[in-house]
C-alpha cells in the first residue's frame, strides 16, 4: 500500500484577492483521513487542489503511487444527468474517467449492486431520493477502481438513518480502496472511523491522530465538538 496520498509543499491558492491558503504544507497519510473545518474553511478547495481540478498559484503538490489518476472524487452535489438511468450514469462517469465502454458497463452493474441500488438500476436518475443520489455518487467514484477515494461531505443533508446506512456502507467497502479522504462535519464519526484527522481553519491546517484530537479536552458530553473548538482556537 502507498504510504502517502499526497504532500503539499508551501501551497498558496486564492479564487479572488483574498487568499484561501498561503504557503500551506501538509502530508496526507494513506489509510482513512477525515477532513474537518468550519463552513468556508477551504475543505472543498483543498480537495479540488488534490484532484487537479484547481492548480495552486504557488508551491507544489506531489501524489503517492499512481498520481492524480489513481484518485477518484465524489462531489458534494451529485448531478442527475438528464435522461440517464442509474446504471447508465455510473457507466458514463467511469467512461469519462478513461475506463473502456464495455468495462464501464460491467463495473456499473457491479457497483450499483454493491451500493445497494440493484433494484433501482434501471430507474431514471431524476426520480432518485437524496440518499440514493449519494449512493450513485459513491458507485461512480469507486467504479474507476481508485487507490484513493475522496468524498466531499458524503452524508451532509441525509437523515440520521440514511447517515448511518451510508457510513456502514463505506465501512463495508473500506478494504476495496487503499485510502479514503472524507470531508465531514460529523466530528463524532472521526473518533471511531479514521486514522488521521485534518482540521482546516484560518488558512492553516492541524493534523494528528483521533486520540491527539480528543486529547486536548477532558471526557464529557460533546467531547468531539469541544475538541474541534479547542483545536481551531489554537490555530
Ligand atoms: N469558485 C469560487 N469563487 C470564489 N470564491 C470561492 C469559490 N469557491 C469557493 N470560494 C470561497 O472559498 C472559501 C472556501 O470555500 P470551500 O467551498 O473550499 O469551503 P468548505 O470548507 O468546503 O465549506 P463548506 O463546509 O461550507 O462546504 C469560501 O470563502 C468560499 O466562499
Amino acid at each position: 500500500m502507498i504510504s502517502t496520498i499526497a504532500t503539499l509543499q508551501d501551497v498558496s491558492f486564492s479564487y479572488t484577492r483574498r487568499p484561501i491558503f498561503t504557503e500551506l504544507s501538509l502530508n496526507i497519510s494513506s489509510g482513512r483521513t477525515a477532513l474537518v473545518g468550519e463552513n468556508g474553511a477551504g475543505k472543498t478547495t483543498l480537495i479540488r487542489l488534490l484532484t487537479g481540478v484547481l492548480q495552486p498559484s504557488a508551491g507544489s503538490i506531489s501524489h503517492g503511487a499512481g498520481g492524480e489518476a489513481s484518485m477518484s472524487y465524489m462531489p458534494q452535489v451529485i448531478p442527475a444527468l438528464r435522461g440517464l438511468t442509474v446504471e447508465e450514469q455510473v457507466a458514463y462517469c467511469a467512461w469519462l474517467q478513461g475506463v473502456s465502454s464495455s468495462e464501464s458497463r460491467r463495473r456499473a452493474r457491479l457497483w450499483v449492486k454493491r451500493v445497494g441500488l440493484g433494484d433501482a438500476a434501471r430507474q431514471k436518475m431524476r426520480t432518485l431520493s437524496g440518499g440514493q443520489l449519494r449512493r450513485v455518487g459513491l458507485a461512480s467514484a469507486l467504479a474507476t477502481s481508485p487507490q484513493v477515494a475522496i468524498l466531499d461531505e458524503p452524508t451532509a443533508g441525509l437523515d440520521p438513518t440514511q447517515q448511518m446506512r451510508f457510513r456502514d456502507m463505506i465501512k463495508s467497502l473500506e478494504s476495496e480502496v487503499g485510502s479514503w479522504l472524507i470531508a465531514t462535519h460529523d466530528v463524532n464519526e472521526i473518533v471511531d472511523d479514521f486514522d488521521q484527522v485534518l482540521v482546516l481553519a484560518s488558512g492553516r491546517v492541524w493534523s494528528g491522530s483521533p486520540s491527539d484530537y480528543l486529547g486536548s479536552v477532558p471526557e464529557g458530553p460533546m467531547r468531539a465538538h469541544r475538541a474541534f473548538i479547542e483545536v481551531t482556537r489554537g490555530m
